[in-house]
This record gives C-alpha cells, structure tokens and sequence, in this order.
C-alpha cells in the first residue's frame, strides 16, 4: 500500500510471493529490510497519540501489539486507518488510541525508488486448461438466451394489439388468435428456458469442476514452504474463490451478451416510440451505472474484509476440532468458543459491512427508477391526450422500458461482477501463479539408481527471507548403509536439516548431493521413490490401517504390508485387532496408541524398501524393547539410515553421532562414549 501510494504500483500477490514472511508474522525490523527493499527510507519512531497527524503520512502504525495498519490522514478527531485484514475505516482518536502500541514507520522514497507497475494477473485461460467441450456449450446458452429474449420483445406487441385493435371493435376472433399464437410462443419459450437451465447446469458443473480441479493440482503441487506460512480457512477460503468464478463464466458471461443485445433493441424500440421518453429512461440508468461505479471500491474492499473474516473464523473452528482434546483437557471449551465467537462476530460484521452498501444502493435504485416512473407515465398520457400515443402503446412502451432497464441493469450488475472476480482472481492467483515444487520441474524428472550417499555442501537456510538463518553453512555426509544419529538442544534446527536433506524445502545456498549428483540432476522424484521417512509432524489418514501402510496404492501388495509392519514391530498387535489390517483408524488416529501409530508410520516407510530411511524422532514413542527390535530389523536391510533423537537408546544404535547446536553440526564421536555421558551436562561444558 505504501509502495502504491508513491508510486509503484505493486499487487499483494507479487509482494506475499517475494517477501513472505513465515507464520511468525514480521517484525518492525523486518518491515525496514522490506521498506528497503521496495526503495523506501524507513523511519522507526515512537510517538504519543496527539502527535499522529504530524506523522509523514501516510504510514505504518504498530497495531495491538500482533500487526501493522497504515495510517493514511488525520482529520479533526479522526484517522483514516487501513487494516490488512481488508477494512479501512475512519476512527476516532480514543479508538485509535486503543490499538496503537506508540510506534511508528514513516516511509518515504529514496533514491532507488522507481515507479513502475509490477502486477501479475491470472489469466481467465489458466484456469480452465483441459476443459473440452466449453465452446460448444456457451455457443448453446447464447443461441437458446437469444430465443427466450425474441420472446421477451414480442411480448409488449401482443399486449399493445390487444389493446389497440382487438378490444375497441370487439374482435374476439383477432383477439383468440393472438391468444393462440403467443400461447404457442410461450410454450416453445418455455421449451428453450428448460434447454438453456440444462445447457448451463451440465457447463456450469464441467467448468466448476475442471477449475476446482486445475487449482487442486497446482495446490498440491506447491512447495511446501508455501503450506507453512499460510493458515488452512484462508487456503480453503481461496478455494471457494472458484464458485463465484464458475458461476459468472457459464451464466454471466453468456447472459451479459444477451442482454446487452436486448438492451440496445429495446432502446432501439423505445427511440421509435418516444425518444423524449427514452432520453429520460437512459438518463436514469446513466445515473445508476455511475452510482454502481462510485461504490464498487467500497463495495469490493467489503467483500476482501467479509472473505478474510471468514478465512479467519474458519481457520479458529478447524484448529479447534482438530485440538478437541487439549481444549477439554484444559478446560479451555469456554474461552475458545469466545474466541470464535468475536471471529464469527467479525465475520458477521463484515457480511453487514457489505450488505449494508447493497441496503443503500436498493434504496437508491427504488428512489431513482420510482421518479423516473413517475415522470414517464405522466408525459406518456399526456401523449395519449395530445393524440400522439394510442393506450396501448403507453402499455408496450412501458413494457419495453421496464425491459431496458432490466438488461441494462443487469449489465451493469454483471460488469460490476465481473470487476468484483479480480478480487477473486487475485485469491485464486496465490496459488495458480505460485511456482510448483521443483521436484514437478522437468530438469527434475531423471531416473538413477540410488546408492545412499549423501552430501551437504554449505547448505544455508531460512524461513523467510525476514527471518534469521536456521541453518547456517551446513557441511554433512553420509555414506552409503551408513546409520548416522544427529542430535542437540531443541530448536536448533535438526527437524529443519532433515527437510532440507529429503528435498522438502530448498536451501537458499549450498548444495544437496546425492551419490555425487546434485539432488536436482538426480532426479527429485526418482530420489523420492527410493527413501523413505518418518517425520515429527507425519499422520495417520482416515482409512484402514492397511491403506495408511500403502498410503492409498491402488494395487496393495498384502505380503509385502505384512512384512513392513514385521519389521515394525506392529505384525502382531494389528493381527490381534478384530479387523486386523482392515481396522479402521481415523484422520485424528484415536484408534492406535502413540506407540502403535509411530510403528506404522514406520511401516508405511518401509513398504517402500526404500534404500535411504530418514527418522525424525520416528522411534520415540516405543518401548526400548519394541525399538530394539525395530533396529535390528531395519539394521538387516544394510540401508543408510539418518536419525534425528534425544533418546540415548537411539543414538547409542548409530554408527556416527553429530551433535547440532547454535554453532552448527560437529561430530561427537565415538556413540558408545557420548551415551556414558549425561548429553546435557557433559556438552554443556565442552
Ligand atoms: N515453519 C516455520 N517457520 C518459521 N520458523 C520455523 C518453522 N519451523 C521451525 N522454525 C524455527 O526453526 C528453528 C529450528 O526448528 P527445528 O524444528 O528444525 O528444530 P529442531 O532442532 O528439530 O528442534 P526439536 O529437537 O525440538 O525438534 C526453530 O527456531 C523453529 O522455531
């Protein structure tokens, strides 16, 4: 906002996919490297309420203690404020002076700053890529519209013969036959009604689906950084961005070019009967189209706040069914139905916000078309008087007027829609013009034969780019069927390193070699057939047990299930279960006990005989004689294997231990000896 206002013109889209910042949120120190960035001068200062307005404005005020909003004029006792959220609004001082924490960022433009417009735009054609047969359908909607407003315009004729000739020389016959005819009329109208509801419903529904699953594929095709820095209600709001996208491609976009042609017929028609009347029609839709123009901007930031609110809501209720059990556990039901309570009310404020623009457009519409009304049957009988209009023409005039202010309305409503899906657009575009995971890269796509050697070369990485580095020149290798522990304080980033390792996140500099190839060259997805892990954060889905193991393989190989949970240690217990493989365990795993749920997560790992096995406390939840086990059994495959834990057990089983600190990744050598020691003392005082 701050860049747009001096003049580059830069999209929140563009700026969220260069400068995301992690889930942390960013800082003020970060908003200065940002600023910087962008070419502003940043200016950090605290400051009393009173001393707002003599602020370079605008700027960014440090708001309850979580977030920023730009402050953009001060009038009187009033601030003009812009939360990210996507509300602006004017508030009172005493208002103002219950949010602002006294911070402040002013920015002005030094010399690097350029004006320019940096905006990428979602092209309505990426969206339905591999949709056939849409052509054909919106050729069928416009041909049956174009029948069904034939009708409409014949219409009023009926009405104005009835009237002008039929029922002043009592001709029933004429009056029967046009009975008859438009009868027919109506029936055959009727007809293509049903056909064009069908002809939209079957396009409506292919196109739906096609965009829902375009957008699907390219989600779930995103690094998976993108996921971590973003909450699930706004991912699934942008998901629903689809609908109103569908909707105004099949109808709306067919509809507009219909009644755009009716309107101007209709105008045509009603210039032939009175062009005093049709001057005064047009001047009232004229005003109607510029009222429409003035709100749109209010109208568009009321639908960003409402759709943001409701991400927001959806997000709180989620994460809450999900941690059901924390939340009664620590009597916490209460205070998190208030929670979602005010984000509901927020939501609910929001709808208001947005609906109450359409309150007053309505009126205004009643008031601008009821006068319009008015004035136009007073001049028409006056007509009539003067012997320039018959009855009825008055009857089809009006008719016709109430047509073309319909379609021409109805234009303006869908232009208006039509402007109001770049919000939509812009949504979508966060995850169709992300860039997909590099493994989907074609450079990535090589088959090698995986030996198990890795290799780290001053591998660094962070979050985000406000972020500090987490891994820091990080120089690692493993050989192959070599079993390696790595272990250290919390936080240190071995969760991270072990990311890194898989593929799973890319380091911002260094290499990650694989049997001497970089992992790009070996093949990303060729490498991900061949490992296998267990990560800290991995579930169980809803299904059975069996399709968990497989992780939903179309063709289960039922030998080979049983022998991965052998080796996990988890063959018994799950036949001992009423429905064995076949048991049913829920996305929220309630079914299995720590323990049990970590063994088959093991299990899914090693239906893979993958050649490389990566653990991230993947055995911390067993019994030292269950891990024992476990071990000896993976032992027996001769894989590289490559662990993360804090248990001694474990690291004492490792042929190399690393220790991973503030200061990086060092040996501690030999295992049996670091396991004689307390880790946490001894290192301590290294
Ligand atoms: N998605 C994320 N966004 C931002 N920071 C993150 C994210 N995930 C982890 N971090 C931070 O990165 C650092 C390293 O985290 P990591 O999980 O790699 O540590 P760890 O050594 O594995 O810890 P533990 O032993 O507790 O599992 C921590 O400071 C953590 O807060």
């Amino acid at each position: 906002m701050m860049a747009s206002f001096y003049g580059h013109d830069v999209d929140l889209a563009t700026m969220r996919r260069r400068f995301t910042p992690s889930f942390r949120g960013a800082p003020l120190s970060s908003l200065i490297k940002i600023a910087d960035q962008v070419g502003l001068l940043p200016r950090a200062v605290k400051l009393p309420l009173e001393e707002l307005p003599n602020l370079a404005l605008p700027a960014i005020l440090h708001w309850n203690m979580n977030h920023y909003v730009v402050i953009e004029r001060v009038s009187g006792d009033k601030a003009l404020i812009h939360d990210p959220a996507g509300r602006s609004e004017w508030l009172q001082m005493s208002e103002v002076s219950d949010h602002f924490t006294g911070v402040a960022l002013e920015l002005r433009p030094n010399e690097a700053f350029e004006k320019k417009t940096e905006r990428t735009v979602l092209r309505w054609s990426q969206l339905w890529t591999r949709i056939n047969g849409l052509g054909s359908s919106f050729l069928q909607v416009i041909v049956l519209s174009v029948v069904l407003q034939i009708y409409v315009l014949a219409l009023p004729y009926y009405l104005q013969i009835g009237i002008d000739n039929a029922l002043p020389a009592l001709d029933h016959d004429l009056l029967a036959v046009l009975a008859l005819g438009f009868g027919l009329f109506t029936a055959f109208n009727a007809s293509a009604s049903f056909l064009r509801s069908f002809v939209i419903l079957a396009a409506g529904s292919a196109l739906g689906f096609g965009i829902a699953s375009n957008i699907a594929r390219k989600l779930f095709r995103l690094p998976l950084d993108w996921f971590q820095k973003r909450e699930v209600g706004d991912i699934l709001s942008r998901f629903q961005s689809v609908t109103p996208i569908q909707k105004m491609l099949t109808e709306g976009v067919a509809g507009t070019l219909v009644d755009g042609l009716l309107a101007l017929t209709t105008l045509a028609i009603m210039f032939f009967y009175s062009a005093k009347l049709a001057i005064i029609a047009l001047t009232a839709f004229f005003l109607y189209f510029v009222v429409r123009l003035i709100s749109f901007s209010f109208e568009r930031r009321a639908q960003e706040g409402s759709i943001i609110a409701h991400g927001k809501e959806q997000t709180a209720l989620i994460e809450t069914i999900r941690g059901i059990q924390t939340f009664r556990l620590y009597n916490s039901e209460t205070m998190r139905h208030a929670m979602w309570q005010t984000l509901l009310t927020d939501a609910v404020n929001a709808n208001i916000r947005s609906s109450r623009i359409g309150i007053w457009q309505t009126t205004g519409n009643a008031l601008l078309f009821g006068l319009e009304n008015v004035v136009t049957i007073y001049l028409a009988i006056g007509f009539v008087m003067n012997g320039g209009f018959s009855v009825g023409m008055v009857f089809a005039y009006l008719a016709y007027k109430g047509q073309f202010l319909e379609k021409a309305g109805n234009l303006v409503d869908q232009g208006m829609a039509f402007l109001m899906l770049r919000l939509h657009l812009e949504r979508l575009a966060d995850i169709a013009l992300e860039e997909d995971d590099r493994s989907f890269a074609p450079s990535s796509m090589a088959v090698t034969e995986l030996k198990g050697r890795m290799e780290l070369k001053s591998v660094s990485y962070r979050y985000s780019p406000t972020d500090p580095l987490v891994l820091q020149e990080i120089d690692f290798s493993v050989e192959a069927g070599e079993h390696v522990a790595i272990t250290g304080p919390s936080g240190m980033g071995k969760s991270t390193l072990l990311k890194v390792m898989l593929g799973l996140l890319l380091p911002q500099s260094g290499e990650v070699a694989v049997d001497g190839l970089p992992l790009q060259q070996f093949g990303h997805k060729s490498f991900r057939d061949q490992i296998a892990a267990v990560l800290q954060d991995d579930n169980l889905f809803a299904g059975s047990i069996a399709d968990n193991i497989t992780l939903f393989a179309e063709q289960a190989d039922l030998e080979a299930i049983a022998d991965a949970a052998r080796a996990s240690a988890i063959h018994d217990e799950i036949m001992k279960m009423p429905m064995q493989y076949e048991t049913l365990v829920g996305d929220m795993g309630s079914s299995l006990s720590g323990g049990q749920k970590q063994r088959v997560l093991l299990a899914r790992a090693l239906y893979r005989k993958p050649k490389m096995l990566f653990l991230d406390e993947g055995t911390s939840h067993m019994d030292a004689a269950n891990e024992a086990r476990v071990n000896h059994s993976i032992r027996s495959l001769g894989i590289t294997r490559i662990v993360v834990a804090h248990r001694q057990e474990t690291i004492a089983a490792a042929d190399r231990v690393l220790y991973m600190d503030g200061e990086g990744l060092r040996p501690l050598a030999p295992p049996k000896e670091v396991i004689s020691l307390q880790l946490g003392e001894s290192l301590s005082t290294r």
